[in-house]
């Protein structure tokens, strides 16, 4: 059995993380860490029933008490660096499924692990779709280096643009390296006449990202070359599409070498 704890348990992922894991048969919950709903248990929670688990506040005092091999973190980005450092000075691998950190906390992260030999994971999707459309957008930009990415989400996201969007634009910016391609650049004297119009450019990619209520995750990419345009859009419209990708990794985590970004590299 793996023991699992849980960052951010009781928020929306956290609850089908909960789920999930208490469905695997090869996964135990030892530990529901939330700083909200501290008096509800974890069962009530995910609509199921999981009696002896609480969701506590503590992370370091759950996880010497519970001793979890692997703790999963979908929590807030400030929280993100200090809960897998704690797991990491103490011998658990993190799969950290929380966005918007910075790139100097992934390095931290990546150093840490690496400096204590124990395996991490980080995802910013978890969803094979999404994973597959980063990948075939990294492929179209080689001959469609003219791309922007409008991601849509709920309400209540909290960062913008997204870790999808971040990581695809990364991808698209690697791909066009490799090929030795460059987009367009925008004619002389174009201007915004509202300011953000034409997006925040994360790698030399446009990105664009609506919040609005009726969304879950949805990211759609645009290539355009010559008379034509080609979208790759990838829709989540529930997150149980997040959990497989969670599962394959709480199994893989702790045979990885340091810190590995991306679920391709476990597929
Ligand atoms: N990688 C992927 O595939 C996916 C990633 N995400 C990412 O996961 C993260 C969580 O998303 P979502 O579930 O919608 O957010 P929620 O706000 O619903 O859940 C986050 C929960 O974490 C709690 N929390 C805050 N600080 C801490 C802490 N220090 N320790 C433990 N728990 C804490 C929050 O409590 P409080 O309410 O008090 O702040 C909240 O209950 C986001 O960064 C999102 O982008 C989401 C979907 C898929
Ligand atoms: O906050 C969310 O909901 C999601 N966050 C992740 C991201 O920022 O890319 C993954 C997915 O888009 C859902």
């Amino acid at each position: 059995m793996i023991r699992v704890a849980i960052c951010g348990a009781a928020g929306r992922m956290g609850r089908e993380v909960t789920r999930a894991v208490s469905e695997a048969e090869d996964m135990q919950l030892v530990a529901a860490i939330d700083l909200h709903h501290i008096e509800e248990d974890v069962g009530s929670l995910a609509g199921i029933a999981l009696l002896g688990v609480k969701v506590e506040s503590d992370w370091k005092a759950a996880a010497l008490r519970a001793r979890p091999d692997v703790m999963v973190d979908f929590s807030v980005h400030t929280a993100v660096l200090p809960n897998a450092l704690i797991a990491l000075e103490l011998g658990i691998s993190p799969v950290i499924g929380t966005t918007g950190l910075s790139e100097e906390e992934v390095a931290r992260l990546e150093t840490t692990a690496k400096e204590r030999k124990i395996g991490a994971f980080l995802a910013p999707n978890f969803a094979i779709g999404a994973v597959l459309m980063m990948q075939f957008a990294a492929q179209a930009a080689r001959y469609l280096p003219d791309v922007e990415i409008i991601e849509l989400h709920h309400e209540k996201k909290v960062d913008a643009p997204s870790g999808t969007a971040m990581l695809t634009a990364q991808r698209i910016a690697e791909a066009r390296r490799a090929a030795g391609v460059h987009p367009t650049a925008a004619p002389e004297g174009a201007f915004e006449k509202a300011p953000g119009a034409r997006g925040g450019v994360v790698d030399g990619v446009p990105v664009h990202s609506v919040r609005l209520p009726g969304f879950v995750a949805h990211q759609e990419v645009i290539l355009g070359g010559v008379g034509q345009t080609l979208t790759l859009r990838h829709d989540s419209t529930d997150r149980r599409s997040f959990m497989p990708g969670v599962l394959l990794a709480i199994r893989k985590v702790r045979s990885l070498s340091g810190l590995v970004v991306g679920l391709e590299n476990l597929l």
